[in-house]
This record gives structure tokens, sequence and C-alpha cells, in this order.
């Protein structure tokens, strides 16, 4: 990992031979750049997803790391979240408090929640609100570009169809400049209704993980990171538009994941 100072990369593929060496290498990415943004700023500002990515984070709750992250300086938010109930299976909240929160010693005034009382269009407002405050004063970094807030790291999972987020392929919601927090109504993975960050926000990230495990993932892998993409439209691939101006972007996949990059079938991967 670059130091603090040091060039960055502009991107990284990192593939493992299992499940649990892409846990282990993706709890160890986090702890440093918490350490990192510690050091340099005083906080460290994480916005997380849903999906498969809670349970491979799992590691960052047992030894070293739960005792050796700083907790109290970390501040929670969510990439995306599903209308529904907090208490609802299909709430990432739910399961972010289930399988990390719950374990891990992070203050509950530091926990950004979406509004589930609320309607989308609301929520996704009251949430660029807060964000707005929180970048006020200076705990959420700024990007010196577009003034778009700056996360230290925002996780994403990659799905089936390339979604990222609540992104979906060919979604208007692709397109959106402005805002920073935008709502769905017609999401293709139920439920229908979500709140997400919009791309410009996401692209503003000092740093951006896309996780992707499985074989039904490998055409989306392929789609998104291969050089060469004979006739693909960008917006059928959400994942292939994360490019963080300023930042870097690390891609973890395991190996059926990356089937398709490996059968020879791409060209060099975009990323290093
Ligand atoms: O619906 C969603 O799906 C993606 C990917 O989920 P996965 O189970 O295929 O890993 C997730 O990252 C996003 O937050 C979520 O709302």
């Amino acid at each position: 990992m670059a130091a603090s100072g040091e060039p960055k990369k502009k991107s990284e593929l990192r593939v493992f031979e299992s499940l649990d060496e892409l846990a282990t290498d993706l709890a160890e990415y986090i702890a440093q750049l918490s350490e990192i943004s510690v050091k340099e700023r005083g906080c460290f500002t994480i916005a997380l997803s849903g999906g498969s990515l809670i349970s491979l984070m799992g590691k960052l709750c047992e030894a070293p790391y739960n005792k050796t992250v700083d907790w109290t300086k970390w501040y929670v938010f969510w990439a995306d979240e599903r209308a529904v109930a907090k208490n609802h299976v299909d709430s990432n909240y739910k399961q972010t408090k289930d399988g990390f929160l719950s374990k891990v010693s992070i203050l509950n005034s530091h926990v950004y929640s979406i509004n589930d009382n609320v309607t989308v269009e609301d929520a996704a407002g009251e949430y660029e609100f807060a964000i707005r405050q929180m970048v006020k004063i200076r705990i959420i970094g700024v990007s010196e570009i577009n003034d778009c807030p700056k996360f230290d790291l925002i996780l994403l999972s990659m799905g089936p169809d390339g979604h990222v987020a609540s992104l979906f392929p060919q979604h208007p919601a692709l397109e959106q400049k402005e805002e920073w927090v935008t709502y769905i109504t017609n999401s293709p993975k139920p439920p229908p209704e979500r709140i997400t960050f919009t791309l410009p926000v996401i692209n503003s990230a000092s740093n951006v993980a896309l996780v992707a495990t499985g074989e039904d993932k490998a055409m989306a892998v392929h789609l998104a990171i291969a050089d060469a993409t004979d006739g693909l439209d960008a917006s059928s691939s959400p994942a292939r538009m994360i490019q963080p101006t300023d930042g870097k972007l690390v891609w973890f996949i395991d190996k059926p994941a990356a089937s398709v990059l490996d059968a020879g079938n791409s060209d060099s991967p975009r990323v290093e």
C-alpha cells in the first residue's frame, strides 16, 4: 500500500485463491487505510454497501484488529440502502449491525444510517444534508476538483449484473451529476425502492474497494475490467464507471470471479 506522500497507483487488481485469503487481505487493507487516515486527518470515514461484503469484512472483528484499530475515530456511512425497515432482513443497516457494528467498538453517534421512516426521496435528501454537515466541519474531506465529499474509503460489492451500490445497468441514476445521494423506485433487484450515492461521490473518494466473488460474477468482472470490450456502452457496466478522479481503486476478487479474465478471453486488464 502506498504510504502517505508517495504517489498512488490509480488502480490495482488483487486475485485470491480462496475467500479466506481475500477476507484476510481485505481486513488488512481496511485497517491500514484506517491507520493512515487517523494519523493524517484524525478520523476515518468509511461508506459501506450490503450484500456479500459484510461477511467478507468479518476478520476485522477478530484479533488483532479488534484491539489495534482505533474504532472511536471511525465514522460509518452507507453507499446505498434499501427502503425497508431497519430490522428487515433486506436492510443493509441490519446486515451491517448484525455482522459488523455489534462486534466492534464504533461509537453509536458515529453511525450515519439512512432514515427508514420517510419516502425514499426525502431519505435521499436528508442523507445528503447530513453528509454536507459532516463536510462543513471537515470530518469528511472535500474533493478539490468538484467539491464532492471525499470519503477515506468507499467499499462496494459488485452484483452479477455489474451493479454497484444501487446503481444498476442502463439506469438514469448513472447520469446523476448534481446530487450526492439519489433514489430509485424501480430497482431490477428487489426491493425496488433504494437510496444510493451517485457516481461523482463514489469517484471522489480517496480509496474505493470493489469486491466480487463467485463464478456468477465472472462476466461482469470481465466487462468492468477488460481493456477492450467490443460494442459495450458505458452504462451497461456500472462497475466499469468506477474510476476515482484523485483516489485509488482496488479490486478484490476470487479465482472463480476472475475465470473469464483468466480464460484469455479478455485483453490486458485496465488495472495493474
Ligand atoms: O443490492 C445490493 O447488491 C450489491 C451486491 O450484492 P452481492 O450480494 O452480490 O455482493 C450490494 O453491494 C449493494 O449494497 C446492495 O444494495
